[in-house]
């Protein structure tokens, strides 16, 4: 049976087809060795959604809710072969509409990212209702992250241009005056008033950490006259940093807010709309992590927002620890980090910065340039491959797309490649752990806790008795992430009653995250989770769980009746 989504998000959602397949799914595009091309992972096939049953996904008392993608892997696949970590996509001009939206959801994407740098409130509402409806009518899971501009040092928005190009020993004038639309050739606004006055003649003027450089030859009144050194392409709102004998220019930027005024209004609106995560840009203390969760707290009566702490500015970096452990997750935010540490100190920040998130038990996101290239070509660089292995090695719970699924030719590939390369690395790994007999579980690291000495021995045991699932029955999601931080060789089964902490978990590592309704009775609980998710095709008898919850403090080990 031909499959009904949309022949265009069949074309490119899934996985790119073996060379041997009659049709390729690409007919467009050219590959020249396929061999290379072959990202080796089974083509799914999502059912049809009709009238009638669209219906039936809204959730009714006695039902379970589940992601639509995921429901069709696990009977694909099996239990042992769902993607563990999860996917970021930064919606942009290419991905805002419903269809684009829909083949981003039918493709993986568990969070949808909107940058509040870029584009009007009223264009993120339509694309927070589209996801919205796409979960309700369709069955996806969707989460939504907000990010905020932050208020750091940025450019205009290049006269309504999409992108400039910069060439090596062009003039160009950086400039505090107000321009329209007509902005003049090679000249570009900066978004704070002291700018002309606090650069020098001879610093160096940084676009997007590095990507293009100038360097100041003269200043005129508002008019800062720089010479392009490194040639490149300016998106609107970059980032400006300026580099002087060697050292970033910090003093402006300490004296800025983390969160500027514009920041919070964009705040209320995330609020108003219900996000599920709001991500803030260049953290330097736990202090503003602290400030934004409480006004959370006070203005969101349910409290349900995740407050997402991104890793970028050099004075996060000396307080790590506590910045992480007053947020409810982090982002290693690569693009702007690269603008104020040597790149080659990246990766160790990198790893250093997911493996403290593992231990302190908070979900944590690798982003920025994971696919650069695949903005412009259909097919990534093996050095770009490499970099996500490393990442998904690290077991980070997400890999994010920016540029390359907001603006990018190729969105729907770019997240084929991060599915079909996640799923490779993920077996690898478990392979790997398999052969030495390692049974790795995390330390007890966190205030010595009951629920998380439960959560590492269930883990200890599925990995052992090499179960096919644990189940976890979850009101807050705590127990749920506590197995999660194990990253279990099984994939982890979470079942909450309520489904903003069910969008939230989207977020971590190896959960599956479903709504369901439970009593007090673990048995009853089991009985009806069982039939429900046999009545589905998602798992079959015979197969062995292990079961932990919320309230009661025991380990089950129960065979699939
Ligand atoms: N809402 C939007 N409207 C228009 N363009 C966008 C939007 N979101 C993202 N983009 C484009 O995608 C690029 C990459 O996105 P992202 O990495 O989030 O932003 P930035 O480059 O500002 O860090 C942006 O530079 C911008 O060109
Ligand atoms: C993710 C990042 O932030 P933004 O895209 O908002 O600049 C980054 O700098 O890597
Ligand atoms: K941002
Ligand atoms: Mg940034």
């Amino acid at each position: 049976m031909t499959p009904s989504i949309t022949s265009k998000s069949l074309r490119f959602s899934f996985s790119i087809a073996p060379s041997h397949s009659k049709s390729n799914p690409y007919p467009k595009i050219p590959l020249p060795n396929p061999k290379f091309h072959q990202f080796p992972q089974p083509l799914l096939r999502l059912k049809p959604i009709s009238a009638v049953q669209s219906k039936l996904l809204v959730p009714d008392a006695g039902a379970i809710v589940v992601d639509r993608v995921t429901e069709a892997e696990l009977k694909e696949n099996g239990f042992r072969s769902t993607r563990r970590t999860k996917i970021v996509c930064t919606i942009g001009p290419q991905t805002c509409g419903f269809d684009e939206l829909e083949a981003l959801a039918v493709g993986g994407m568990n969070v949808a990212r909107i940058n509040m740098c870029h584009g009007t409130r009223e264009w993120h509402r339509q694309v927070i209702e589209h996801v919205r409806r796409l979960n309700e009518e369709k069955g996806f899971g969707v989460a939504v992250m907000m990010d905020t501009e932050g208020s750091e040092i940025n450019m205009g928005d290049l006269g309504g241009a999409t992108s400039a190009k910069a060439e090596d020993g062009e003039i160009w004038t950086f400039t505090v005056r107000t321009l329209g639309l007509d902005c003049p050739d090679r000249t570009i606004t900066a978004n704070y008033d002291g700018f002309a006055e606090d650069v020098k003649v001879g610093d160096e003027l940084l676009v997007d950490g590095g990507m293009v450089r100038f360097v100041v030859t003269e200043k005129i009144g508002p008019d800062v006259i720089c010479c392009c050194t490194d040639p490149g392409m300016l998106l609107p709102r970059a980032n400006l940093t300026f580099w002087r004998d060697g050292s970033l220019v910090l003093e402006r930027n300490a004296m800025l807010p983390t969160i500027s005024s514009k920041d919070w209004l964009d705040i209320d609106f995330g609020i108003a709309e219900g996000v599920d995560f709001i991500a803030v840009s260049f953290v330097k203390s736990a202090e503003v992590i602290k400030h934004l969760k409480s006004y959370i707290a006070a203005r969101s009566p349910k409290n349900d927002i995740a407050v997402i702490a991104k890793l970028e500015s050099i004075d996060s970096l000396g307080n790590l620890e506590e910045i992480i452990l007053a947020s409810d997750g982090a982002m290693v935010a690569r693009g702007d980090m690269g603008a104020q540490i040597p790149l080659e100190q990246i990766p160790s920040v990198q790893e250093n910065i997911v493996q403290l998130c593992k231990q302190l038990n908070k979900p944590v996101i690798v982003a920025s340039q994971l696919l650069e290239s695949m903005v412009e070509y259909p097919i990534p660089t093996r050095a770009e491959v490499a970099d996500v292995s490393e990442a998904v090695g690290q077991q980070a719970d997400a890999l994010m797309l920016s540029g390359e699924s907001a603006m990018g030719h190729y969105p729907e590939k770019a997240l084929a490649v991060l599915r079909s390369v996640s799923l490779r690395i993920e077996r690898r790994l478990r392979e790997k752990r398999h052969s030495t007999l390692e049974v790795q579980t995390m330390s007890s690291s966190l205030h010595i806790g009951i629920q998380e000495e439960m959560c590492n021995a269930a883990v200890k045991m599925a990995n052992k008795l090499e179960a096919d699932a644990l189940f976890v029955y979850t009101k807050t999601g705590h127990m749920a992430s506590l197995l999660s931080r194990n990253r279990p060789d099984c994939a982890v089964f979470a079942f909450t009653p309520n489904s903003s902490v069910r969008r939230r978990l989207n977020l971590r590592w190896g959960l599956i995250p479903f709504c369901l309704s439970f009593s007090n009775e673990m048995e009853s609980n089991l009985k009806r989770t069982f039939s429900l998710l046999k009545a589905r095709g998602m798992i079959s008898s015979g197969g062995l769980i292990i079961v932990v919850s919320d309230q009661l403090r025991s380990i089950q080990v129960i065979n699939v009746p």
